[in-house]
């Protein structure tokens, strides 16, 4: 049986590391550990997380931003081949924290290389895979940096640490993403409680994938 691919997408702060673990274990109670691969991007593998570690790496200040494009694009192709597609076949629910959209977003919106040609370098890199359901947590940036600053101080990465400016061009880049790509994107407003926010994905899995 061909398995389930679900992309949790949103700006930096929106909530996704807490959504993505509520509906892992939901989804685990319902069909098994084995039933599920929770990943994330960039890593899932031992090469992805060693690019990781580059781009995260904050003495890297002088990366140029297409270098930064392509190093995440060749992370994503290692995580396709060692975990995606390997899981997809087997059967399982792969949710992944972050994937191509996620590039159109900061590479093509917050870093201004363009939405279109961010979008066609990630087609070599994911060869016609894209995700049944991509769950886009929107929250306005400056409350997902909020978030960030208030509970993670000493994880905050190379990324978060862009100024304002670019997290709204991520978020801006993201809400018309959502807009071309109505049936597989589903937006939801991150802003309210958590509970509400887990409550409302579990119903777009429910009925996008028809389960009990
Ligand atoms: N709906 C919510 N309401 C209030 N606080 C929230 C909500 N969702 C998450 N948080 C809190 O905000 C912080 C960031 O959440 P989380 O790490 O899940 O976000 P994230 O989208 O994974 O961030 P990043 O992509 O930067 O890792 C956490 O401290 C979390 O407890
Ligand atoms: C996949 C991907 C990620 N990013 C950015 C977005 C975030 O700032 C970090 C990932 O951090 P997280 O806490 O693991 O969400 O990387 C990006 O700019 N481009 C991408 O393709």
């Amino acid at each position: 049986m061909q398995g389930r691919f679900i992309s949790f997408e949103g700006p930096d702060g929106a909530g996704k590391t807490s959504v993505i673990s509520a509906i892992q274990e939901w989804l685990t109670q319902k069909y098994g550990k084995q039933a599920v691969l929770l990943t994330r991007e960039p890593g899932g593998n031992r090469i992805s997380e060693q690019i990781r570690q580059i781009l995260f790496d904050d003495h890297n200040t002088n990366m140029d931003a297409r270098t930064e494009a392509l190093l995440f694009a060749a992370a994503r192709r290692q995580h396709i081949v060692e975990d995606i597609e390997p899981a997809l076949q087997a059967g399982k629910f792969v949710l992944s924290d972050r994937y191509v959209d996620s590039s159109v977003a900061y590479q093509g919106g917050g870093r201004h290389l363009g939405a279109d040609d961010i979008w066609e370098l990630n087609q070599f890199a994911i060869h016609g895979l894209l995700p049944d359901l991509t769950i886009y947590l929107d929250i306005p940036s400056e409350l997902g940096l909020e978030r960030i600053s208030k509970h993670r101080q000493n994880q905050v990465n190379r990324l978060d640490r862009e100024k304002l400016r670019f997290h709204q061009d991520v978020r801006n880049a993201y809400l018309t993403l959502a807009q071309r790509h109505q049936k597989r994107i589903q937006l939801i407003d991150a802003s309210q409680p958590l509970p509400t926010v887990i409550n409302m994905v579990q119903e777009m899995i429910q009925n996008r994938f028809n389960l009990e």
